[in-house]
């Protein structure tokens, strides 16, 4: 690690001005954005100012990116062709929202994300791991191959759905599969100027505002009929049960619907993605694989897994966070400058785009060793790696918008790779086509054909 490059000051950065040259190649490369970004990156430096279809400021340094997530909802904010897009999806609700109306949003559900809330989820995310280990008793005995990374978008669905809605989710299942598919192939397209309104009578616009309309007729029905009964612990019970700390005030049926659908998108694409890179991973590191089935020996023993176990499987944290680290879901962060302001020693003007990747800072070589060797042990806090900046590895944000899910996630992801690892050893397949595709989340683009073998 270049420990003079780790501690550059952040007024300190060349800003480069780049403007595309070869446009077959910015052509070839967007076919792959994190790609892209990356070039431009290795190419330019730490700060490139790019001017080309989009015009944009591209930060890929820890102190930049610092600087940005820090300063969200003062200097920045998400106001930006990109953040448009999802905003004809998710309306007003939190993961889009901006200024008093994303403040107050987020104070009255961050108790609902705290890790004791949290704990209340972990037997239905157990129950769900395990009754599809159940399932794949079958596959395993006659060596079926198959795409994991269908399961893993299922079950995290079903975890997502089950601790919203309990019951409620079971009868509509397949529905709420549609909807989701349908909104997550709308917000992976690129946001073409005119083409991508939502008012272009183009045939994904029409699939997405006739799913919305059927997304929010199932919650307000849900919303309804919870209003007229008995309480449930479920979130969408919390959510109904929430009041602000300050006015007393509850969400109206139109916030909550909103929420519900951020909560459902944003908590299962994500999860899912990080997951089918992780049995990926343990596939190709067959030595992190023996290290990780010993600890959960060790631990978890015979019986079933347990709450208290959680905190005891160090070296799975480990695993999961080197994962993300390569693997980051969200890959891509965008924000608008709300204010003239300085980055990187250099004035940027109101109305710019800044940008970042996660897969390139990630990867920076000036912070990490071997970038690109799936090691987990450097994630151990101890590790001497571990002097970094903690901006060189962000998968779930920083600063004021960071992940309200993060706790959500790290025990799903956990219970998900312990109930699943003890019972099978996941073999990528011959037949397994890799090839990394970044569009809303980062995933194998043929997804992950496995087979499995029994422990
Ligand atoms: C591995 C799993 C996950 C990853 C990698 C992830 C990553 C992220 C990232 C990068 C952000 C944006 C931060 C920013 O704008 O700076 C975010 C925001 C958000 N995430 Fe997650 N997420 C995950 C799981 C979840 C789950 C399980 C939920 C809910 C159940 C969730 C709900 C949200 C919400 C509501 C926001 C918006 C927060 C705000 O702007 O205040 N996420 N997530």
């Amino acid at each position: 690690m270049n420990s003079a490059i780790q501690k550059k000051s952040p007024s300190s950065f060349t800003g480069d001005l780049v403007r595309p040259r070869l446009c077959y190649r910015q052509w070839m490369l967007a076919g792959n954005p994190a790609y892209f970004f990356d070039h431009l990156a290795s190419q330019f430096g730490d700060f490139v100012h790019y001017r080309g279809l989009f015009s944009f400021y591209l930060v890929n340094h820890p102190a930049l990116v610092k600087q940005v997530l820090m300063n969200t909802h003062k200097t920045f904010d998400k106001n930006t062709v990109i953040y448009d897009r999802f905003r004809n999806v998710f309306g007003d609700g939190l993961v889009v929202s901006e200024g008093a109306k994303w403040k107050r949003q987020r104070r009255m559900m961050q108790p609902m994300f705290g890790p004791v809330t949290v704990q209340g989820f972990f037997h239905e995310m157990v129950s769900a791991a395990e009754e599809l280990a159940d399932r794949w008793h079958t596959q395993c005995q006659t060596g079926t191959v198959f795409d994991i990374a269908d399961d893993m978008e299922r079950v995290t669905l079903q975890i997502a759905g089950k601790v919203l809605f309990s019951d409620g989710f079971e009868e509509a299942r397949e529905q709420i599969a549609a909807w989701t598919s349908t909104i997550n192939h709308y917000s992976a397209k690129p946001p073409l100027p005119i083409v991508r309104q939502i008012w272009f009578p183009s045939q994904i616009n029409r699939q997405l505002k006739q799913t919305l309309s059927e997304f929010q007729q199932f919650t307000h029905q849900l919303i309804a009929e919870r209003r007229g009964g008995p309480k449930v612990n479920d979130l969408l019970g919390i959510l109904l049960q929430a009041k602000h700390e300050e006015d007393g005030m509850a969400m109206t049926d139109a916030e909550i619907a909103e929420e519900v659908l951020g909560m459902i998108i944003g908590g299962h694409e994500t999860s899912s993605s990080a997951l089918t890179w992780l049995w990926y991973e343990l596939h190709h590191n067959p030595s992190v694989q023996e290290c990780l089935l010993e600890e959960i020996d060790a631990v978890v023993g015979d019986g079933p897994v347990k709450l208290e176990h959680l905190p005891q499987l160090r070296y799975a944290r480990m695993v999961i966070d080197e994962c993300l680290r390569l693997h980051p879901p969200f890959w891509f962060e965008n924000r608008n400058v709300m204010q003239d302001t300085n980055l990187g020693g250099h004035r940027i003007p109101k109305g710019s785009m800044v940008v970042f990747s996660r897969y390139s800072l990630h990867r920076h070589s000036s912070f990490w060793n071997a970038p690109e060797t799936f090691d987990p042990l450097r994630q151990n806090p101890e590790h001497p790696e571990n002097t970094r900046s903690s901006y060189a590895q962000v998968p779930f944000g920083g600063g004021p918008r960071i992940c309200i899910g993060l706790n959500f996630a790290i025990m799903e992801l956990t219970v998900m790779l312990v109930v699943i690892a003890r019972r099978y050893r996941v073999i990528v397949d011959s037949s397994d086509r890799h090839e990394m595709a970044a569009q809303l989340t980062m995933t194998p683009r043929h997804g992950l054909k496995v087979r499995l073998e029994s422990r």
